[in-house]
This record gives structure tokens, sequence and C-alpha cells, in this order.
């Protein structure tokens, strides 16, 4: 059965999940503005990628939610920061069954939805992927799985759950429910946020932080601070989560950056209060500390103050 689907950010995520799920015949309508909005509508959306190219027609799409009407499922495909100035205005795609599945890096955005939609609307997730808006209507996937992982908020299984799996299987896009969605969270987190971190301390690239001892420790450490402030916060990572991810560092290709990384060399806004920042605030909730967090926070938001290039 064809799902309804409103993408709420018809950018690197947003773009390359919900046009696999329109090129499948599901209902899917997209939020977005600007030239991309007005290629959307006009010429369609091309995802394009490694295993070939989806090309669609013009798709349903609109900068007034008002326009999109209710949805099974919004795939919240916005970054962190530009969440605020959205949230209040998403009520016209919401009703009694939507599900709202946040894809944002960070631990934050599930909670922020559902201080307005109430947690059983939200479906926190994950994706895995990397993609990007190359032009207006015009979305690349560079690498990675393309998968979503996703769960409610209580873990339990139900039938949306499975629903939404079902919907995105007919779209070929591979689904993970896992047994705890905050333990893969924070997980990734875990991963992306140390990276992304010292990425954009240093400009190195991921082969250089992993290769040098001295910015493999500082990555070791960083991700020993998120791991005791997970544990603080009651999520149960698994003991040994520091070296799976290190080795996870190890199989990334060696040019890779964050978009962290690359937003703040570029002087845009960027996702550091989600990343970095929310460590430091963690930290400071759980009387956990962070010093190597609290150090990098500091030179980033000075950095970002003062301009590119003159961090
Ligand atoms: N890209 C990736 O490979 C990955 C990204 N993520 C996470 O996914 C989230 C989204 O990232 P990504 O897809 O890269 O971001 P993008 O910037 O590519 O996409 C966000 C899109 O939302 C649009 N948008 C924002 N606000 C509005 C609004 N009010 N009305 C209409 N459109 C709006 C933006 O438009 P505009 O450009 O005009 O601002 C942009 O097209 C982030 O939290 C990121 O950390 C996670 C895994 C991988
Ligand atoms: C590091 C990466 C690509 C991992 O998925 C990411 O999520 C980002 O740069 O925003």
């Amino acid at each position: 059965m064809a799902l309804r689907v409103t993408v709420v950010g018809a950018g690197g995520i947003g773009g390359y999940f919900g046009g696999r799920l329109a090129a499948a015949g599901h209902e899917v309508g997209f939020l977005a503005r600007g030239a991309h909005l007005e290629a959307l509508r006009g010429q369609g959306l091309t995802v394009h990628g490694p295993a070939g190219d989806v090309v669609l027609p013009p798709v349903p799409a609109s900068d007034d939610p008002g326009d999109l009407g209710v949805a099974d499922l919004v795939l919240l495909a916005v970054k962190t920061w530009q969440l605020d100035a959205l949230v209040d205005r998403l009520d016209p795609l919401v009703g009694s069954g939507t599900a709202i599945l946040t894809t944002q890096n960070g631990i934050d955005t599930p909670e922020r939805v559902a201080e307005r939609f109430g947690r059983e609307a939200v479906l926190p997730g994950t994706a895995k992927v990397f993609a990007n808006v190359e032009a207006p209507g015009h979305v690349r996937h560079v690498g990675g799985p393309g998968l979503l992982t996703y769960g409610e908020w209580d873990n339990r299984r139900s039938p949306r759950v499975e629903r939404i799996r079902r919907a995105l299987d007919r779209a070929g896009v591979p689904v993970d429910v896992p047994p705890d969605i905050w333990v893969e969270l924070w997980s990734k987190f875990l991963f992306v946020v140390p990276f992304g971190t010292l990425g954009a301390a240093t400009d190195a690239t991921i082969g250089e932080l992993r290769s040098r001892p001295d910015t493999r420790e500082l990555l070791t450490t960083l991700m020993r601070e998120i791991h005791a402030v997970a544990r603080a916060r009651g999520v149960a990572l698994p003991d040994d989560i520091v070296g799976t991810t290190l080795d996870f560092v190890d199989q990334q290709p060696e040019q890779g950056r964050s978009s962290l990384q690359r937003d703040i060399l570029a002087g845009r806004p960027s996702e550091l209060e989600a990343w970095t920042g929310a460590v430091v605030r963690s930290g400071a909730a759980t009387g956990v500390p962070t010093p190597a967090h609290d150090m990098f926070y500091e030179q980033l938001s000075a950095r970002r103050l003062l301009g590119p290039g003159r961090g």
C-alpha cells in the first residue's frame, strides 16, 4: 500500500530518501524553498548515484506546509539549526496517526519535536548515507549504504514501524529497526562528533586524523567523554564502543570530511551546537567532565564569531 509521505527539507537527506520513495510509487510531497523548490516543481528531482540515477518528473512541492496536507510519515530532514524556525509551522502535516521520523545527527532533535507533537508522534532515527544538493533539483548520493534506522520512543515494535519498513523496502531503502534506538543515536553521535569536532578544529581529513598518533589519541579522548555522558544518561552503549568506533573510523574513505567541518571552515551556519555543544551541555547536566569537548567548543565558537580563516 502506498504511503503518504511529506519530506520536510528536500536537501541531501530529504531529496535522497524522498526521491527513492516517490520513484517506488509512494505519494511524496516536499517542503522546499528558493531555486530548489522552483526546480522540483518545474523540472522535477534527479537523485544521482553510484548505482544509477533516479529521475522524477515535477513533484508536489511547496514552501508552505499548509499546501502539503496530513501525512502518514513526515521525514524531517532540515539541519538542526533550521528546526526552531520551522517546528511550529508543521501542524498542517501532523494528524493523530502521523509518524515524524527524525534524521538529524545529534541527540536533541527527537525531544525538540516531541515538545511540540508529543513523544508518541516521534520516531527517532539516523541516516547512513552521504548525500548533498548538487544543483537545484539535483541531489547526489556520494556513498554509504543509504540505510535508515528508526524506532519508537520506547522501542516497541508497533504496526507503523513495520508499515514504514515495508514502504521503504519497496523503495529499495535498507532499514534497521534496532532493539534500542537511543543506543543507535548515541553510537552515531560517538562517531560523528569526535570526527566532526577534531576535523573542524584542524581541517584534517579522517585519514589524517586516524593515522597521526596525537590526533588518534584526541579522537579516543573525545569518544571516551561521550561514552561517559551516555552512561550517566542511562544509555546502554556497549563497553567496547570506543574500540569498535575507532575500527569504523579506520574503514572510512581516506579523504572523508564531515558536514560540520565543511560548514565551519566555509563560514556557513553549522550544527556545532547540536554536536560538540550538546556534549558540553549534557556533560554539565549530568556532572560528567568533558574537558576536551569544552575546549574545542570554545575554540570553534570563537572561530565562528571571527569568521572563516580567522580561527
Ligand atoms: N547529508 C548527509 O550525508 C547526512 C546528513 N545527516 C543529517 O541530516 C540532517 C539534514 O542534513 P542535509 O540533508 O545534509 O542538509 P541540507 O542542507 O542538504 O538539507 C536541508 C534542506 O532543508 C531546507 N530547508 C531548511 N529550512 C527550510 C524551510 N523553512 N522551508 C523549506 N526548506 C527548508 C534547506 O533549504 P536551504 O538550502 O534553502 O536552507 C535544505 O534544502 C542534518 O542534521 C545532518 O546532520 C545525517 C547523515 C548524513
Ligand atoms: C560524517 C557523516 C557523513 C556521517 O554520516 C555525517 O553525518 C555528516 O557529515 O553530517
